[in-house]
């Protein structure tokens, strides 16, 4: 049986601290929602702002096209607005709330109501019978208007633990409405899956509608407990994508949606949706302007990294000895990664492009360079092009394209701005002079920059440009330095780990060293060497 999936990453996820999408943002998340086939698309609250309301004009004359210009209709889901049972003390009609909700002309709208007397009695300030009539109102009004209407039942589990009377009488009132399907909400995310099969079923015999399930993810099992509402008997799963929103978030519809069609048959999404998980989480993170969460189930970087020499031997014979599904099935991949941590098969499986066969004694020999190149504070899992410059150089493949003779770098600050009260010092001048030998020929060169850093990347590579003219597409995207033996002070050493790109590739490198800017310097000669080798086809 087909289980909905109604998303709320553009309402419950923008409740969550650091998120806000624009308009645009969207739209673009609803296309790729819809693509995929999530049945349900929860927009925004129409009456709490403009970019909300807008919305749903814009929905309503098309989506944007991810591939390609232009707009179109969606194919797969409706999309829904959210509000609030009417305002105590009038009529739902006059409710400006309800109106906008009618007014955002969208087929659908759900109504959040208060089920917990605590919150009728002490946060609404209303009798627990004007509650009732405010849910049965707002239903009525908005299945007047031709609706299809949802009902979530804010705090429905921890309402029902304290007055499982009252609790029930609001779901009454919803179905007196005429409501279409009622959601049971875990709002404060306190709840653990046998509360949430308990109540279920204890209510079930009074719910004479289809029913859903909406949890929060404060107890970190709000996947949990969506599962099990639905081995219960809910037809409805509602969450957002990775999981954001309010405090610690909502139930990760990623999850629920891989749970439910790999581990327990459901059908969920259109065909192909499940494959497209990995990109749709991904996209909302760049949309929210998110980290990845490398260790996210199913659809993280690392969740099929393997890194422990046994797992990777075994992984190598066999792949599912150490993973629960084939990464393919959401769109992942596995990872092979390198570290000290590592055994023959580890290194076996991440040179099989140099075509190196079985040769035990190198792969031993490389391991053993890994291992001790560790010690000093590499780490290859984070600069996998480092880790093939390695390789080159142990089978005696690799030839220096170009040798350092000196770099001087200077960082000068004088007292100007200082005097003046308010002004803000000047920046400092930054200088990098690199000499080096390409061939017979000597090139002295100097550049600036905003940083060291800066300064050091553009002389060198001014430097190897004349020889090595396809250096110019090369560009630095990222810095990470990281202070390795923090207690040694200014002695500890330093791990600076940089990411390049071309017009085709991003790859990484490393620098170890107790002064930083040699440690970038590593990194920095370690990229370009990786570029050049790439481009000649030398890193097959
Ligand atoms: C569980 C959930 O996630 S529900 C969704 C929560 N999301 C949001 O709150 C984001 C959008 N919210 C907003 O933009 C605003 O809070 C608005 C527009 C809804 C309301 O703004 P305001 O009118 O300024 O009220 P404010 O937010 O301070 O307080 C909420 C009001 O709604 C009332 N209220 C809360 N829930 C309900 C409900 N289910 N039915 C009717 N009234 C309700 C409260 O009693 C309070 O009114 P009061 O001050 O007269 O007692
Ligand atoms: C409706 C909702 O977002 C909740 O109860 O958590």
């Amino acid at each position: 049986m087909r289980i909905q999936l109604y998303d709320t990453t553009l309402r419950d996820g923008s409740q969550g601290e650091g998120v806000n999408f624009s308009l645009q943002d969207k739209l673009l998340i609803t296309s790729m929602l819809d693509e995929l086939g999530f049945d349900f698309i929860e927009g925004g609250f129409p009456a709490s702002n403009e970019k909300d309301s807008e919305y749903f004009q814009r929905v309503a004359e098309g989506v944007p096209e991810l591939h390609g210009g232009g707009t179109r209709p969606l194919a797969n889901a409706k999309v829904v607005a959210f509000g609030m049972t009417r305002r105590k003390g009038i009529a739902a009609s006059e409710d400006q709330g309800l109106q906008a909700l009618v007014k955002s002309k969208a087929p659908v709208c759900t109504v959040v109501g208060k089920t917990w007397d605590l919150h009728v009695t002490e946060v609404l300030r209303v009798s627990l019978e004007e509650n009732l009539a405010m849910i049965r109102d707002s239903i009525a009004y908005l299945k007047s208007e031709g609706r299809t209407v949802f009902y979530d039942a804010e705090h429905f589990f921890d309402g029902y633990q304290a007055n499982p009377d009252y609790a029930t009488k609001t779901i009454r009132a919803a179905i007196e409405g005429g409501v279409d399907m009622v959601i049971f909400c875990d709002t404060n995310g306190g709840s653990l899956p046998e509360k949430i099969a308990a109540t279920i079923d204890s209510i079930r015999p009074h719910v004479t509608v289809p029913f859903g399930i909406h949890c929060h993810n404060d107890c970190e099992v709000a996947v949990a407990n969506s599962l099990k509402a639905v081995d219960s008997g809910a037809v409805q799963v509602q969450g957002t994508i990775n999981g954001i929103g309010e405090r610690c978030g909502n139930a990760d519809l990623v999850s629920v949606a891989a749970n439910l069609a790999l581990k327990k048959g459901r059908q969920v999404l259109a065909e192909g949706g499940v494959g497209r998980l990995t990109e749709i989480s991904r996209y909302v993170y760049e949309l929210a302007n998110m980290n990845f969460r490398n260790g996210q189930p199913f659809v993280g970087r690392s969740a099929f990294a393997h890194k422990g020499g046994m797992h990777v031997h075994a992984v190598n014979r066999i792949a599912h000895s150490y993973e629960h599904i084939d990464p393919a099935v959401v769109g992942n991949e596995r990872r092979i990664l390198v570290s000290e941590l590592s055994g023959r098969s580890n290194i076996m499986a991440k040179t099989t492009k140099f075509n190196l066969g079985d040769d035990n004694a190198l792969m031993k020999r490389i391991l053993d360079r890994v291992v001790e190149l560790e010690a000093e504070g590499y780490q290859f899992e984070a600069a996998e092009a480092s880790f093939d410059l390695l390789v080159k150089k142990e089978i005696g493949q690799y030839e220096p394209k170009f040798r350092r003779l000196h770099y001087h770098v200077v960082v000068q600050m004088d007292a100007s701005g200082l005097d003046s009260p308010g002004a803000r010092p000047a920046l400092p001048m930054t200088q990098a002079t690199v000499k080096v030998q390409v061939g017979n020929r000597i090139e002295l060169v100097a550049g600036e920059g905003d940083g060291p850093v800066n300064a050091l990347d553009n002389a060198l590579r001014k430097a190897l440009v004349p020889a090595y003219p396809q250096l110019s597409t090369m560009r630095l995207v990222d810095y990470k330095v990281r202070v390795i033996n923090s207690t040694e002070g200014t002695a500890a050493k330093v791990r600076v780990v940089i990411e390049s790109a071309d017009d085709q590739d991003v790859w990484s490198t490393i620098g170890v060293s107790e002064n930083v800017i040699e440690a970038s310097w590593q990194a920095l000669a370690d990229a370009i060497d990786y570029k050049l080798l790439k481009d000649n086809g030398q890193l097959t």
